[in-house]
């Protein structure tokens, strides 16, 4: 696993620079396909991946974020979506996490029907009723090319979105980076407006926390923006 930034100093100057850059923890959940990944990668680095294998474990992305004159940064948890890939880690997903990005492909109900068990696992990983959740439907550039029966509809998953008290976004991590960018600052706008994390709350990563590795990762590195 790599860190982005390994800090060793006093406790002053940490707290000093940590005061001046919340960071918040954004898990990224779905079904193996739905983009998590190309969307995370989009997100943080401002473009489509040419290559794309499963997730294994975990990989973590930064976004840093100016809202409204604050500095903040989202760390994300891209989490593998097949099952075998993550079952033994899954509790360390959850742990202190400010937001939930609910993922499906609008190309693949089954996808879209997959979102109960994603709740399902929140709940079991006791996730506040009150830490945001957002929920996203990507590749919208499949939607010219599918019959609408093959399509989960935009009602549908508003619908579902206001059940769960989810904000609702369609994007594609491939072909419209401003809608991607819509999310983002929709996160920043929810999470600017919360307590400051605990001083507990997890540092920054980016890298990949995979199964083989059983070490928590949120001991490993102290940064800071
Ligand atoms: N057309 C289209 N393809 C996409 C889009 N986003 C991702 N893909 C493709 O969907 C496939 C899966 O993408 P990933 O980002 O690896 O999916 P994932 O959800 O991270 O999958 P797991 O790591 O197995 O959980 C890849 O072939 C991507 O190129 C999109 O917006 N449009």
């Amino acid at each position: 696993m790599e860190s982005s930034l390994e800090f060793s100093g006093s406790l002053g100057s940490v707290s000093s620079l940590a005061s001046r850059c919340r960071t918040f923890k954004v898990l990224v959940i779905g079904d193996s396909g739905v983009g998590k990944t190309c969307l995370t990668h989009r997100l943080c680095a401002g473009e489509f991946p040419s290559r794309m294998e499963a997730t294994i474990g975990v990989d973590f992305r930064e976004r840093l974020l100016d809202v409204d004159g604050e500095k903040i940064k989202l760390q994300l948890w891209d989490t593998a979506g097949q099952e075998r890939f993550r079952k033994s880690m899954v509790q360390h997903y959850y742990r202190n996490v400010h937001a939930v990005l609910f993922v499906y492909d609008l190309s693949c109900p089954s996808s879209f029907s997959g979102l109960t068990s994603w709740l399902e696992e929140c709940r079991q990983n006791s996730v506040r009723q009150e830490i945001p959740r957002f929920l996203v439907g990507n590749k919208t550039d499949l939607r010219e090319s599918r019959r609408s029966d093959g399509l989960v509809s935009q009602e549908r998953a508003l619908d579902f979105a206001r059940t769960h008290h989810m904000t609702f976004f369609e994007t594609s991590a491939k072909s419209s980076p401003n809608a991607v960018e819509d999310v983002v600052a929709a996160i920043g706008a929810k999470l600017k407006g919360q307590k400051k994390p605990s001083v507990s709350s997890p540092p920054a990563y980016s890298g990949s926390f995979k199964l083989s590795n059983q070490k928590n990762p949120e001991k490993d590195v102290l940064s800071c923006c």
